[in-house]
C-alpha cells in the first residue's frame, strides 16, 4: 500500500531527517528523500513512499521520528464541475487550487469544459436531420473544437492531446447523420468526448508544470454500471475494481489521478454509459467510498448549497451544514447543485461531502454529513421542480376495497415510470410523476396516454399537467411551524395548493401548485423564511411546544 506522509509548516532543511525516519519505517529512502526535497513548498511538505501503515512525525526543530500512525494513500476526492474548468484560465486556477493543499493527496474528478455536454447533445440532435455531407458544419461541433483547441494553445500544450478525439467525434456525427438516428447508447458515447478531452488537457497541463498526473477514463478503470444508457446506476463491483486500479497504479508510479466524471461502462453491453446529467458528483462520491477517503469535495460556481436556486432568489444564502438525507431530498426534488444519487455512496461509507466554490475558495461552503444538530433548525432550503404531471385517481370500486393502491403502483411499475409525491385517502390517490423518466415530448404524451388508459380500468383519472412541486427541506419535527408560516404566505399571495405530501424522510414537505404561480411563491416563501429575521425570532423556542409533526398525508383538491 502507498503511504503518504504529510507535514504542515516544516522547515526546508528537515528533508534529510524526514528521509532518514522514512527509511527506518520501511519507506524507500531514495524516493522519500527525493520527494521530500521536491515537495517542500514553504507551506507544507508531502512525502510519498511505498510501505505498510506508518508515518513520520516531524518535531518543531525539524528532526523527524518514525511513528506508528496509520496513513493511507489518497486523502480526498476533489471534483470540479464544468463551470470550474470552462477555460484555460479556469484550468490554471484549478491546478493552483489543488496544489494549494500540499497536505492533501487528491484524486481529481473533472466534468466536461463549460457547456460542452449541452453542445455535444445539440450537435447529435442536429446530426440526425442535417445529412452526412453537412455533419462537419454543425455549429456546435465548431464551438467544441474551437474551445478545446484554444484552451490547449493558451495552456501551451500540444494539440495532439485532443486532435484524435476531435476527429473521432466528427466521424461519429457523420455516422449519426448517415443513420438518421441517435440511440441512447450513441448519445452516451457522444457526450463522453467532453470528459475525455477535459481530463486529458488538465493532466497534460499538470505534467507540464512539474506535478505528475495520470489521466483515467472511468469506463476503463472499473466504473461498472447498469446498461440504462443516459441514466445508468453504479454497480457494487465498481468499488473494489476502482480501488485496485487507482491504488495499484499509485504504488507502481505515484501520480495524481485525473478521472473523467459522469462516465461508466455497461456491465452487459461493455459500451460507454453516463450517470445522468450532473453525474460527476456521483463519480466523486463513488471514488470516495471505493478508497475510504476522509472527504469528498465538490467544487462548484456557488458558495455551497444555498437556501434556494440563486436563479430564482438572488438573495439565497449558503447553508453551512446538511445531512445526507437533506442533501439527497434537495437534489432529488430539483436543486441542480447536486446529482440526486450522489449522496448514496457517501452515506453508505459515512464520508463527509463538502460543497465549495472554485471561484471563491475562502467561502466555507456546505458540509454534508450523516447527522447534525437540528435543535435550532427550522427550514433549510426551498426547492422547485417544474413542469411535473399530477394524477388524481379515484377508485370506482366500493369503499375500503383492498388492493387498490397495489394495483395503481403495479401499473407504474409495469410502465417503468417513477412517482415523486403521493397523497392518499381511502378511495383516492394523488401523485406526481418524475419528468426525468420521460424523455422526449412525443414520448411523454404517448406514455401518459397509456398510463391513463391503464388506470381508467380501475378508477376515474384526472390528469393535471404544468404543475410544480415546491419542496420545503427542513426539520419536519417543526412542521406545524413551517406549514403555518408557509400557508400564511401562500394565502396572502392567493395561491391554491393542490396537494401536500410529507414523506417518511422527515426532512421534506412538498406542496404542488400550478407552474404559473411557482416562482412567485418561492420568492415569497424565501423572503418570509430567510430574509425577514424569522429564523432568529423562533430560534430557541421550545421544540416540545412547537413540534407536532404531521402524521398523515393530506390532499387539497384545487383547480
Ligand atoms: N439550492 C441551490 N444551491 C446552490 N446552487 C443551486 C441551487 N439550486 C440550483 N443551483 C444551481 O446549481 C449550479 C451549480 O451546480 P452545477 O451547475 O452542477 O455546478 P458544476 O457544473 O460546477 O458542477 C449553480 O450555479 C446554481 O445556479
Ligand atoms: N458534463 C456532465 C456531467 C457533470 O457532472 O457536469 P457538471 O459537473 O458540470 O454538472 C453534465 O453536464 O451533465
Amino acid at each position: 500500500m502507498a503511504v503518504v506522509l504529510r507535514f504542515a509548516g516544516v522547515a526546508r532543511d528537515s528533508a534529510p531527517s524526514i528521509s532518514a525516519a522514512a527509511s527506518r519505517i520501511g519507506c524507500a529512502k531514495a524516493a522519500a528523500s527525493a520527494r521530500a526535497r521536491r515537495c517542500v513548498t514553504g507551506r507544507g511538505l508531502v512525502v510519498r513512499c511505498q510501505s505498510g501503515a506508518a508515518a513520520v512525525v516531524v518535531r518543531k526543530d525539524g528532526a523527524a521520528t518514525a511513528a506508528a500512525e496509520k496513513a493511507t494513500g489518497f486523502t480526498v476526492v476533489m471534483k470540479f464541475g464544468g463551470s470550474s474548468v470552462a477555460s484555460a484560465e479556469r484550468m490554471r486556477e484549478v491546478a493552483d487550487l489543488i496544489l494549494s493543499f500540499p497536505e492533501e493527496n487528491p484524486v481529481v474528478v473533472l466534468s466536461a469544459m463549460g457547456k460542452t455536454t449541452n453542445n455535444l447533445l445539440l450537435a447529435g440532435e442536429k446530426a440526425v436531420s442535417c445529412g452526412a455531407p453537412k455533419a462537419s458544419e454543425i455549429p456546435e461541433l465548431a464551438v467544441i473544437k474551437e474551445l478545446h483547441i484554444r484552451t490547449i494553445d493558451e495552456l501551451g500544450l500540444d494539440r495532439s492531446i485532443v486532435s484524435g478525439l476531435l476527429d473521432e467525434l466528427e466521424q461519429l456525427l457523420k455516422g449519426v447523420a448517415m443513420m438518421k438516428e441517435l440511440t441512447p447508447r450513441t448519445r452516451d458515447y457522444l457526450v463522453s468526448f467532453g470528459e475525455c478531452m477535459s481530463t486529458r488537457i488538465f493532466a497534460a497541463y499538470l505534467n507540464g508544470h512539474g506535478t505528475k498526473a495520470r489521466q483515467y477514463d472511468a469506463f476503463d478503470i472499473g466504473f461498472i454500471t447498469t446498461d440504462d444508457f443516459t441514466n445508468a446506476d453504479i454497480l457494487e463491483a465498481t468499488y473494489p475494481a476502482v480501488a485496485k486500479r487507482l491504488q495499484g497504479d499509485w504504488i507502481e508510479d505515484p501520480a495524481i489521478p485525473i478521472v473523467t466524471g459522469f462516465l461508466g461502462k455497461g456491465w452487459k453491453s461493455c459500451a460507454v454509459t453516463t450517470l445522468g446529467r450532473g453525474g460527476s458528483d456521483l463519480t466523486a462520491t463513488t471514488i470516495g467510498r471505493a478508497l475510504g477517503l476522509r472527504e469528498v469535495q465538490v467544487w462548484k460556481d456557488v458558495d455551497g448549497v444555498l437556501t434556494c436556486d440563486p436563479n430564482i432568489c438572488a438573495n439565497a444564502i449558503p447553508v453551512p451544514y446538511l445531512t445526507f438525507e437533506e442533501a439527497a431530498e434537495l437534489a432529488y426534488f430539483g436543486a441542480q447543485v447536486l446529482h440526486p444519487q450522489s449522496m448514496r455512496p457517501a452515506r453508505e461509507s459515512g464520508i463527509p461531502v463538502r460543497v465549495k466554490n472554485s471561484y471563491n475558495r475562502r467561502a466555507p461552503g456546505t458540509v454534508i454529513t450523516k447527522s447534525r444538530d437540528l435543535s435550532k433548525s427550522i427550514l433549510t432550503s426551498i426547492v422547485l421542480k417544474s413542469n411535473i404531471t399530477m394524477l388524481d385517481i379515484v377508485s370506482t370500486r366500493m369503499l375500503g376495497q383492498y388492493g387498490f393502491l397495489a394495483k395503481v403502483f403495479s401499473i407504474f411499475e409495469d410502465l417503468g415510470i417513477s412517482v415523486d409525491c403521493v397523497a392518499t385517502s381511502e378511495v383516492s390517490i394523488s401523485l406526481t410523476l418524475d419528468p426525468s423518466k420521460l424523455w422526449s415530448r412525443e414520448l411523454i404524451q404517448q406514455e401518459l396516454d397509456h398510463v391513463v388508459e391503464e388506470l381508467e380500468k380501475i378508477a376515474v383519472v384526472h390528469l393535471l399537467q404544468h404543475r410544480s412541486i415546491i419542496s420545503l427541506i427542513g426539520n419536519v419535527q417543526r412542521s406545524s411551524l413551517i406549514l403555518e408560516k408557509a400557508f400564511n404566505v401562500l394565502r396572502r399571495n392567493g395561491v391554491n395548493v393542490q396537494m401536500i405530501s410529507q414523506g417518511a424522510s422527515k426532512v421534506n414537505i412538498s406542496l404542488v401548485v400550478h407552474d404559473s404561480e411557482a416562482k412567485e411563491c418561492i420568492e415569497a416563501l424565501h423572503s418570509a423564511f430567510f430574509e425577514n429575521g424569522f429564523m432568529s425570532e423562533v430560534e430557541g423556542e421550545d421544540l416540545q411546544q412547537n413540534g407536532s409533526p404531521l402524521n398523515s398525508n393530506g390532499v387539497i383538491y384545487g383547480n
